[in-house]
C-alpha cells in the first residue's frame, strides 16, 4: 500500500500497480522503498547536472542507492558511434533539424532503457534522469513510462534568470564539456552554447502550476534562492527537498583534522577519553600557528566533546570567530571494546573480530555503534555544513561579499572523518571504513562544480615542520 501525503491519491499514485514491499535494510532505516524516478527539468546551464550529481552523492551516502542517467552522455556515445561531432554545433539542437532530433530521441530512449533496468532489477531505489525535459510532450512520455513500470515520478525544475549564475555555469562547466574540448576555443564554445540555450528556449514549457498541478515537483529558483514545492510523496522525496533547501552554489573551504595524538593512541587502545600526549600538544600549537598564517576570515571551529579534541582546538580561540562543541562529532562508540587494545579485542572477542572484518560498515559493536549509525547521526552536521555558507550567501546578497567566507574547521576523530570525507568524495560505503585519515594531518577541501579538490598538510612533531601535498584520499 502506498500512502500519499496530500488529500486523495494523486494520478500516478492511483495507477501504481507495483506492490510495495517493505525491504528491511540493516534495521536502521526500514523505510518503504518504492522505486523513484527524479526527472530534471530546465534549460541548459541551469545546474541540472550539478543538482543530479550532488543529490546522487547525498542519497548514496545516506544509504539510498541512486544513479544518474545523463542523456547528453548517451547522445555523445551515439555521436562517437556515427563518428559525428554534432554537440559542437548549436544548430544540432534546433527543432527543425530532423536528423538531430532522431539522434536525440534515440539517446533518450537508451537512457530510459538503462534507467528501467537499474530500477527493475532493484540495483537501485532512485534513478535521476538528467536531461532538459523542457516540453510537456516529453514530460508526458516520461510519466507514461513510469506509470507502466510502477515507478514514482518526481520533477525538479531549475529556473534561473540570474546572468551571473548562468555565466558561472557556462564558464566553469560548459566550455570544458566534451562537446567542445579540442574542437573550438573557449570564446567560440561559450558563444555556441548561448545559441544552444536559445534553441531550447524557443520550445521551453516550464512546469505548469495549473495544468501539471497533479504532478509531484519542486521548482528551484536562482540556485536555491527560492523554491516552489507541489505534492511531496514519501520518504525519498522529502529527503530530496530537505537537501535541496540546504545546498548552495558557493565554493567555500572546509578543513578537517583528527585530534592530536592522545594517550590511548600511543597505547593502541580504542576510544576512551584520554588527554593529548606531548606530541599531541605540539600539534595543537602548530595548528594555531597554521591558521594564524592562513588568515582565514570568519573561521568557525566545530569540535567533538572528547577531551583530546577540545585540547586540540584550545589554541584556536584566538584565530577563530567561533568555536562550538558537537556531540555528533564524537568518535564511533566501541561499546564493550572501549579502552581495549586491538590485540585484546582479537583475543577476547574472536567472533566479533571476524564479523567486523566481513562487513566493517554495518558491523555494530555490542553496546556501541556501527559506521552506519555514525553516518545517520552526522546528517545534521552535513546539513549545517552546507547551510552554513548558504545563510551567508543570502546575507551577502544584501550586505557585502566578504561574508561569503563561511569557512569551517572540523576537529574530530578517525571514524567520523571517514564518514564525512566519504560524503564529499562520493566514496562507496563498503570502502568508507578503510579511508586513510592519519594523525597530525590537516585536510583542506575546496568544493568544485562536480568534484572537490583536496590538500593534505602533514605536521612532523619531532622536526616541527608542515609538508603539503595535493591529491586524493587513500
Ligand atoms: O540554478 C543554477 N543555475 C545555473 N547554474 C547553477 C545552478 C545551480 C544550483 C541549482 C539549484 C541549487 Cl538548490 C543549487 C545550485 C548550480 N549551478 C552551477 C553553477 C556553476 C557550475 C555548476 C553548476
Amino acid at each position: 500500500r502506498t500512502t500519499s501525503s496530500q488529500s486523495g491519491p494523486s494520478m500516478e499514485e492511483a495507477s501504481t500497480k507495483r506492490k510495495v514491499t517493505h525491504t528491511l535494510t540493516s534495521g536502521y532505516s526500514d523505510h518503504v522503498r518504492v522505486p523513484n524516478v527524479i526527472v530534471m527539468v530546465g534549460l541548459p546551464a541551469r545546474g541540472k547536472t550539478y543538482i543530479s550529481k550532488k543529490l546522487c552523492r547525498y542519497l548514496n551516502w545516506a544509504g539510498i542507492k541512486t544513479r544518474v542517467f545523463n542523456v547528453g552522455e548517451y547522445r555523445r556515445k551515439e555521436e562517437t558511434a556515427c563518428d559525428a561531432i554534432h554537440g559542437a554545433n548549436a544548430y544540432f539542437f534546433s527543432a527543425d533539424n530532423e536528423e538531430a532530433l532522431r539522434v536525440r530521441e534515440e539517446s533518450a530512449r537508451r537512457a530510459m532503457e538503462d534507467l528501467c533496468e537499474y530500477l527493475d532489477t532493484s540495483k537501485g531505489t532512485v534513478a535521476i534522469l538528467d536531461a532538459t525535459n523542457t516540453t510537456k510532450k516529453r514530460r508526458k512520455m516520461v510519466i507514461n513510462f513510469c506509470q507502466e513500470k510502477g515507478f514514482r515520478c518526481f520533477f525538479i525544475e531549475s529556473l534561473c534568470d540570474d546572468p551571473n549564475i548562468i555565466n558561472a555555469n557556462v564558464t566553469d562547466v560548459k566550455v570544458n564539456s566534451p562537446d567542445y574540448k579540442g574542437v573550438m576555443s573557449a570564446e567560440q564554445a561559450k558563444d555556441d552554447f548561448m545559441k544552444r540555450i536559445e534553441n531550447y528556449a524557443k520550445q521551453y514549457e516550464p512546469l505548469d502550476m495549473d495544468k501539471e498541478c497533479h504532478l509531484s515537483f519542486i521548482k528551484v529558483i536562482n540556485a536555491g534562492r527560492s523554491f516552489y514545492v507541489n505534492r511531496v510523496n514519501g520518504h525519498a522525496q522529502s529527503r530530496v527537498i530537505y537537501y535541496l533547501m540546504n545546498i548552495h552554489l558557493l565554493p567555500r573551504v572546509i578543513y578537517f583534522t583528527r585530534h592530536g595524538e592522545s594517550g590511548y593512541n600511543r597505547m593502541a587502545r580504542m576510544g576512551g577519553d584520554s588527554p593529548l600526549t606531548s606530541d599531541g600538544d605540539a600539534y595543537a600549537e602548530a595548528l594555531e600557528l597554521f591558521f594564524k598564517e592562513e588568515r582565514v576570515q570568519d573561521l568557525r571551529v566545530w569540535c567533538s566533546q572528547k577531551i583530546r579534541a577540545v585540547q586540540t582546538a584550545k589554541g584556536l580561540k584566538g584565530v577563530a570567530a567561533h568555536v562550538e562543541y558537537w556531540k555528533a562529532l564524537d568518535e564511533l562508540d566501541a561499546g564493550i571494546c572501549e579502552g581495549l587494545t586491538y590485540e585484546d579485542i582479537e583475543n577476547r572477542y574472536p567472533k566479533q573480530t571476524e564479523d567486523r572484518r566481513r562487513d566493517k560498515y554495518h558491523y555494530r559493536f555490542p553496546a556501541g555503534e556501527s559506521y552506519e549509525d555514525v553516518v545517520a547521526r552526522l546528517e545534521p552536521v552535513m546539513m549545517e555544513l552546507e547551510r552554513q555558507v548558504y545563510l551567508s550567501l543570502s546575507l551577502s546578497l544584501h550586505i557585502s561579499s566578504n561574508l561569503l567566507q563561511g569557512n569551517v574547521l572540523v576537529v574530530s576523530h578517525q571514524a567520523v572523518l571517514r564518514c564525512i570525507l566519504a560524503y564529499f568524495t562520493d566514496r562507496a560505503l563498503d570502502e568508507l571504513p578503510y579511508i586513510d585519515v592519519p594523525l597530525h594531518t590537516l585536510i583542506k577541501l575546496v568544493p568544485r562544480a562536480y568534484s572537490c579538490h583536496l590538500i593534505f598538510y602533514t605536521y612532523d612533531a619531532t622536526r616541527g615542520i608542515w609538508s603539503a601535498r595535493e591529491g586524493t584520499l587513500n
